[in-house]
């Protein structure tokens, strides 16, 4: 595509052509639209993460994260379409400027990209990272696992061939430890979404842990008004609740990392669909996906940018 308008965003695209799509962004939009390279991946690949905002210094922030397992491809996908639907609906859309005026946002679509490279090669359910583990022939751990949040408790594994291994310690896949030091540099993000398939739910903290976070009461509330707000596009239906209560008991998950560091609005959305196709979405979902996904976003966006 020679430009952002002709990008075919109803399909699943390769490593490559999502990276010269950011970069198209980029040099189209010179005023919003900057990429930061946060890391590289453990085979090398840069961990770019796209930056909107209307200037200033240090602004509050907002992150968005995709793709960080890799198979889930319906969420790169919807990754793709937020970033041209932000540069789309800045100076056009009220709610969507009033956002960006206040607060810059962060989002990185490729989160995990040795794994989204071998599920294009190698093996299309491919889910945590790709670099090995020593005294192991299997390869992998899962970067929703590994962070230091009840880190190495019930609801990770410590086996290396486990599709939940925790990795050996926490923060030690290098795809976790660029976004750790970006929350900790960047120091005033005040949402953090970290986004999946499948299972159509909108879960916030814990998982690894029964005990209520402090703040349940309102995420409850603004998770209710989120899925509300995506339902109202093609009636798809969400459950939502704490990670623990709603899917199951995971340690070492990112939204419970960024929650303890003070990120209030800390939240991971679950996509299409409920397990028809699972993983292997058809791609004319994607579209309808990305818009309903929308609209919970801009409700939990909205939120943030007003408390
Ligand atoms: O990948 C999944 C399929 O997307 C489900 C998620 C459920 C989960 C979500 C947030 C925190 C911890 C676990 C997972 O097991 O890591
Ligand atoms: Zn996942």
């Amino acid at each position: 595509p020679r430009t952002s308008d002709d990008y075919d965003y109803s399909n699943y695209h390769t490593i490559a052509d999502i990276y010269a799509f950011q970069d198209m962004l980029v040099a189209e939009n010179p005023n919003l639209v900057s990429k930061i390279v946060i890391g590289q991946s453990y085979q090398g690949r840069p961990l770019n993460v796209l930056k909107f905002s209307t200037g200033g210094t240090n602004k509050p922030g907002i992150w968005l994260d995709t793709g960080i397992h890799s198979r889930e491809w319906v969420t790169q996908a919807s990754g793709t379409w937020f970033a041209k639907k932000i540069v789309t609906d800045y100076g056009r859309d009220a709610a969507l400027t009033a956002i960006l005026d206040k607060m810059d946002i962060f989002l990185e679509i490729v989160t995990n990209p040795d794994g989204y490279y071998y599920t294009h090669t190698s093996n299309r359910m491919w889910r945590k990272t790709r670099k090995p583990n020593p005294g192991s022939s299997c390869i992998g751990t899962d970067p929703n696992r590994n962070w230091d949040a009840g880190f190495g408790g019930p609801g990770a594994s410590d086996s290396p061939c486990s599709e939940t291994y925790r990795g050996p310690k926490a923060n030690s896949e290098s795809e976790v430890k660029s976004i750790v030091d970006f929350v900790k540099s960047h120091g005033n993000l005040k949402a953090f979404v970290s986004i999946h398939s499948y299972s159509q739910m909108l879960l916030y903290p814990y998982g690894y842990t029964r005990t209520p976070c402090k703040d349940e009461s309102e995420l409850h509330n603004l998770a209710r008004k989120a899925i509300t707000d995506l339902a109202s596009l093609y009636g798809t239906s969400y459950r939502y609740g704490s990670i623990i209560n709603t899917i199951y008991q995971a340690s070492g998950g990112t939204i419970d990392w960024t929650y303890n560091q003070g990120i209030k609005y800390s939240y991971t959305f679950e996509l299409r669909d409920t397990g028809r196709y699972g993983f292997i979405l058809p791609a004319n979902q994607i579209l309808p996906t990305a818009k309903e996904t929308w609209l919970a976003l801009m409700a939990i966006m909205e939120h943030t940018k007003d408390n």
